[in-house]
C-alpha cells in the first residue's frame, strides 16, 4: 500500500495538489484530511479513473484514520498571508495547526515522509522535528520543508531573461523559505554570465519576493495556490520515485535538518558558518528519504553576502519553531 495523506486538502493548495496526486500511478490510497469539506472533495476526485482509492476525513476525531500508516504526509494546512503580512505573522495560528498534525503523524504514521508546506516553513519544519523527537520517532532523513516553489519560480524568471526551456532549467535555491532567506545560486546557471550585475540582483530579488507578487495580485484572497500545488506535487512525486519506484539520481533542493547526512553537510556548514541546524540544500533522495546532502558548489562574493544575511534571520526562525515545542505544554 502506498498511502499519501494531504492535510488541509480542502484548501486553495490542497485541492489542486490532491488532483495532481490523483494522477500518479504510484499512489494506491489518497487520503484527504481537513477540518471542513473533505467528503465533497474526496467524492469528486474519486470519480477520476486512476488507480488510487480516495477517502475524505473531517476534523480531529478522524485524523487517526486519515493519517494511519501513510507513506507520505503532505501538510498545506493553515492560513495564508494577506497583503502587508510576513510569513512569520502566520506563526501564531499555523504553529499550533502543524503541531497537532505532527502529533497525529508521530503516533499513527511514525515512518511517514513529512512534507511541510504550511508557513512559516523556516519554523514549521523545526516544529515537526521537535514533536517527532518527543515521541521518539525522529529521523531527520524523513522531514522536509517544501521549498520547490522557489526553484520553480527561479526557473521561470531566469528563463525569461536568458531564454531556453524553463521546464528543464535547474536553478539551485538554498537557504530557507522567506524573503532574504531564499538564496538562488544564479552564478551556477549556464547562460547567466551574459546578465549584468543589476539584472542578477533584480531577478534574485524577484525570486526572493515572488510570494509577495502573488499575495499582492490576489489582493486579500490569499497567496500562491496553483503554482504551489504544482511544486508540492513535484516534490511528493520525487519522494515516491525514490522510495517506491526505487529510482536513483532524484535530486531536489529542500529544507532539512543538516543531521540528515552529517558527512554531506560538512561542505555546506563550512560555507554557511557552521552552527545552523536547518537549511535548504541539494538533496539526493533514496529509499530512506535523504540519501545524501550534495555539495552546494562554488558561490560568488555577491551570493556569499546573501548567505550571511539569510543565516541571521533563519536562525531566529528556527529557534522560534523549536522553542514552541520544547518550551510548550507537554504533548
Ligand atoms: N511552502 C510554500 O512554498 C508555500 C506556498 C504557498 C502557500 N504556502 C502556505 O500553505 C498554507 C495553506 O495555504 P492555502 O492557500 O492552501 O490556504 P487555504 O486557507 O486556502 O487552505 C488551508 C486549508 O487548511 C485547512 N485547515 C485549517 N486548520 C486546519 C487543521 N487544524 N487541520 C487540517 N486542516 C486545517 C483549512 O480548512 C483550509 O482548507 C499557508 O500557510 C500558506 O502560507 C506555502
Ligand atoms: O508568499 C506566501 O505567503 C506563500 C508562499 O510562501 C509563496 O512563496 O508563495
Amino acid at each position: 500500500m502506498v498511502k499519501v495523506t494531504v492535510c488541509g486538502a480542502a484548501g486553495g493548495i490542497g485541492q489542486p495538489l490532491s488532483l495532481l496526486l490523483k494522477q500518479s500511478n504510484l499512489i494506491t490510497h489518497l487520503s484527504l484530511y481537513d477540518i471542513v469539506n473533505t467528503p465533497g472533495v474526496a467524492a469528486d476526485l474519486s470519480h477520476i479513473n486512476t488507480q488510487s482509492k480516495v477517502t475524505g476525513h473531517v476534523g480531529a476525531a478522524q485524523i487517526e484514520e486519515a493519517i494511519k500508516d501513510s507513506t507520505i504526509v503532505v501538510i498545506p494546512a493553515g492560513v495564508p498571508r494577506k497583503p502587508g503580512m510576513t510569513r512569520d505573522d502566520l506563526f501564531k495560528i499555523n504553529a499550533g495547526i502543524v503541531r497537532d498534525i505532527a502529533v497525529a503523524a508521530a503516533k499513527f504514521a511514525p515512518k511517514a515522509y513529512m512534507c511541510i508546506i504550511s508557513n512559516p516553513v523556516n519554523s514549521t519544519v523545526p516544529i515537526v522535528a521537535e514533536v517527532f523527537k518527543q515521541f521518539n520517532v525522529y529521523d531527520p532523513r524523513r522531514i522536509f520543508g517544501v521549498t520547490t516553489l522557489d526553484i520553480v519560480r527561479a526557473s521561470t524568471f531566469v528563463t525569461e531573461l536568458i531564454g531556453g526551456d524553463a521546464s528543464t532549467l535547474r536553478v539551485p535555491v538554498i537557504g530557507g523559505h522567506s524573503g532574504v532567506t531564499i538564496l538562488p545560486l544564479l552564478s551556477q546557471v549556464k547562460g547567466t554570465e551574459k546578465l549584468s550585475q543589476e539584472q542578477i540582483e533584480t531577478v534574485t530579488n524577484r525570486i526572493q519576493f515572488g510570494g509577495d507578487e502573488v499575495v499582492k495580485a490576489k489582493d486579500g484572497a490569499g497567496s500562491a495556490t496553483l503554482s504551489m500545488a504544482f511544486a508540492g506535487a513535484r516534490f511528493a512525486l520525487n519522494i515516491l520515485d525514490a522510495v517506491v519506484a526505487k529510482k536513483t539520481g532524484v535530486v531536489e533542493c529542500t529544507y532539512v535538518h543538516l543531521d540528515a547526512d552529517k558527512q554531506g553537510a560538512e561542505s555546506v556548514k563550512s560555507l554557511i558558518g557552521g552552527d545552523i541546524e536547518y537549511f535548504s540544500v541539494p538533496v539526493e533522495f533514496g529509499p530512506h528519504g535523504v540519501e545524501k546532502i550534495l555539495p552546494i558548489g562554488d558561490i560568488n562574493d555577491y551570493e556569499q553576502k546573501l548567505v550571511s544575511v539569510a543565516t541571521t534571520e533563519l536562525k531566529g526562525n528556527i529557534v522560534k519553531g523549536s522553542n514552541f515545542i520544547t518550551e510548550g505544554a507537554k504533548l
